[in-house]
């Protein structure tokens, strides 16, 4: 890939806005992207294909679900702390109630291998600071509540068994460690912040030495000024962490460029391994820059709650459909797509992750082989029905119809030279025909699946 031109991003928001530019006025970095391009070993390829992956927020924010002395809060359940200005002391104390006995790691892995998910990503640490893992490094973890036992290998090992890849979310952001800063506005902060790397880089290596199942780390909370300063800091910890395991796979949230720049280094070049930019939405549909780079969107099942919230009732929440059509069209742009679940404090999972899980487990039992594992671009034009979805391993291409023209016609345009061959409906070959410059028209059967369904287009 020739190094892509950004505008500064002021936000992660802005950092997804790139524009191709063939400039060689590249500036000199130190801490700036590693290498350009898509990873090509074993363990990316594998991270490509798996495409559908489950997102797991638990922590004591599960304890509350967002509501605090008789309030609830409207925002984020994991941010309660923050949004309730509960004093640390009085938050932290929460540890001494978090014992979820209704926990059973084999369950969560059998569920969400029914889901069709074929990786994890759960949340190790939170901004809160509280470390589902026994911690050499802080007494704020699992090994000091009444659960006292090591949760996350439980976790890790059952998903493992059940051959889902295994992802740590770690936050840099620590509402609970007393060096962290939010900025560094002397030197004071400059030693205090240099004491919370070395906390947080300690804690890395220990997750990874622990559990070396981990395939990979999701970083979160690196918007602050602290953390901007110090791009020396992202590299070092992404520098480590592959020292340790040389294709341990890195989302860009962790990287800041010794001018600030996040995700993409001041260059316009992606840093760490994938894009982690897509948080509750997706590319346009006719984003083809996105397609050049590997990218994963994280998405909540209502409007915004990651961690467990007492009353979804209170926003949107995204039926099953509604959520079928976001993961294909992630994969249609080449991209993963990471669904999170928010488990109550108990351990268990409220009933309408359980029934979406069970929907999308069903579609994904008859169609993920050949429009999600694997799936990726197809550089076909999009259209109004659905999206078009190649199949890297079998090398096929398939539509997928969200959107049932009333004319039962489903148009398709393609590229100049190429000539629509067939087209595999089910079991049968389905009719079509060519109006000059308009493309293609696929006359559909009477009765098509009351749900999203899939053809095969075979082009000459
Ligand atoms: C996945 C989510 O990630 C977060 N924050 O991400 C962002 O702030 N993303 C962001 C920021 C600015 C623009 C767009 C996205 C966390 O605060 C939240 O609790 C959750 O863990």
């Amino acid at each position: 890939l020739k190094p892509l031109k950004v505008n500064e991003p002021k936000t992660v928001t802005d950092a997804v806005g790139i524009e191709m530019s063939s400039t060689n006025d590249s500036i000199t970095l130190k801490y700036g992207a590693q290498y350009i391009g898509k990873r090509q070993d074993a363990e990316m390829k594998k991270f490509r294909a798996n495409r559908l992956g489950q997102f797991i927020h638990w922590g004591l924010y599960s304890i509350p679900g967002g509501e605090w002395n008789g309030t609830t809060y409207l925002g984020a359940a994991e941010w309660l702390a923050n949004f309730a200005k509960i004093p640390n002391a009085t938050w932290d104390s929460l540890q001494y109630q978090f014992n979820p006995n209704k926990f059973n790691a084999v369950q969560w892995a059998k569920m969400a291998k029914a889901s069709g998910f074929k990786y994890v990503t759960i949340t190790t640490k939170h901004h809160e600071g509280f470390c589902l893992w026994p911690s050499e490094f802080t007494e704020f973890d699992i090994e000091n509540t009444p659960y006292k036992k090591d949760l996350l290998k439980e976790f890790v090992d059952a998903y493992t068994e059940a051959g889902i890849d295994v992802y740590f979310y770690y936050s840099i952001l620590d509402w609970h460690h007393k060096d962290w800063r939010y900025d560094i506005k002397n030197q004071a902060d400059s030693l205090a912040f240099s004491k919370y790397f070395e906390f947080a880089k300690n804690q890395l290596l220990e997750l990874q030495q622990k559990y070396p199942e981990v395939k990979g780390f999701w970083f979160d909370g690196t918007w602050d000024a602290s953390w901007k300063k110090n791009g020396k800091y992202s590299y070092d910890i992404q520098k480590a962490l592959k020292e340790v395991n040389p294709n341990v796979i890195v989302n860009s949230r962790l990287r800041a460029d010794d001018f600030g720049s996040r995700h993409f280094d001041s260059n316009g070049n992606l840093m760490g391994d994938y894009q982690s930019g897509y948080e509750r939405y997706l590319p346009a549909k006719n984003d083809t820059l996105i397609t050049k780079i590997d990218w994963e969107a994280c998405m909540t099942i209502p409007v915004n709650q990651w961690g467990y919230h007492k009353d979804w009732s209170l926003s949107h929440v995204k039926s099953a459909n509604e959520i079928l059509e976001l993961i294909v069209k992630t994969v249609s742009l080449g991209g993963n797509f990471l669904l999170n679940y928010g488990p109550k404090g108990d351990g268990t999972f409220r009933n309408e992750e359980l029934e979406i899980s069970n929907s999308i487990g069903n579609w994904m039992s008859k169609y993920a082989d050949k429009v999600i594992y694997y799936g990726d671009y197809a550089n076909l034009k999009p259209q109004d029905w659905g999206y078009y979805v190649k199949n890297t391993n079998s090398g096929k291409f398939y539509g997928v119809v969200f959107n049932l023209p009333l004319s039962k016609l489903l148009k398709i345009e393609l590229p100049n030279g190429k000539k629509l061959k067939v087209v595999n409906f089910e079991t049968e070959k389905l009719e079509y025909h060519h109006h000059d410059k308009m493309g293609y028209f696929i006359s559909l059967p009477e009765n098509t699946p009351n749900e999203p369904f899939i053809f095969e287009i075979l082009m000459e």
